[in-house]
């Protein structure tokens, strides 16, 4: 049954990302690139979860494709979530904590890779739906 009080339902941009945590606590971040949406924004590693896939496998797929990094389930803590509207659709982004991989992270297809602080991510260009997510993880970590 639908309500008036709510919209028509979108379709669901269904993504996961890690907030990769580094022994002083600081997380790394990655410049999205040219000729992508929101290019230049800095955004947690990650992308859409594939059919079939569950987000842990996604998450260390894309981890792996975008960074050269390789983790495991047992290492990729749920952490929090956004929920924002991408134009037609519907982003639910999942956010994991992650402290142990191995290999050095380097940019695959980002154009830039940086660790900050939570609390240094206010001043940085995210996307609107990471917002909400660093006072989460200045938080918890
Ligand atoms: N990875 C990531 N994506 C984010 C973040 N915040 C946010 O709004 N997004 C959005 C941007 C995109 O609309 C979507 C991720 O899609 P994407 O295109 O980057 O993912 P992908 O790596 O699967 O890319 P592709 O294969 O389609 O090129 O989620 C974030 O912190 N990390």
């Amino acid at each position: 049954m639908t309500s008036p009080d709510l919209p028509a339902p979108a379709s669901i941009l269904h993504v996961v990302a890690a907030a990769l945590v580094d022994a002083d606590g600081r997380v790394l971040l990655q410049q999205r690139p040219e000729g992508k949406p929101m290019a230049g924004l800095w955004e947690f590693p990650g992308g859409k979860i594939e059919q079939g896939e569950t987000p842990e496998a996604a998450l260390i797929r894309e981890l792996h494709e975008e960074l050269g990094i390789v983790t495991q389930g047992s290492c990729l803590a749920p952490a929090a979530f956004a929920s924002e509207t991408l134009g037609e659709r519907h982003l639910l982004l999942l956010l994991y904590v992650c402290r142990k991989w191995t290999g050095i992270a380097e940019p695959r297809h980002a154009t830039a890779l940086r660790w900050v602080r939570p609390a240094q991510m206010y001043a940085l260009d995210m996307p609107p739906a990471d917002l909400p997510l660093i006072g989460l993880l200045d938080a918890l970590l």
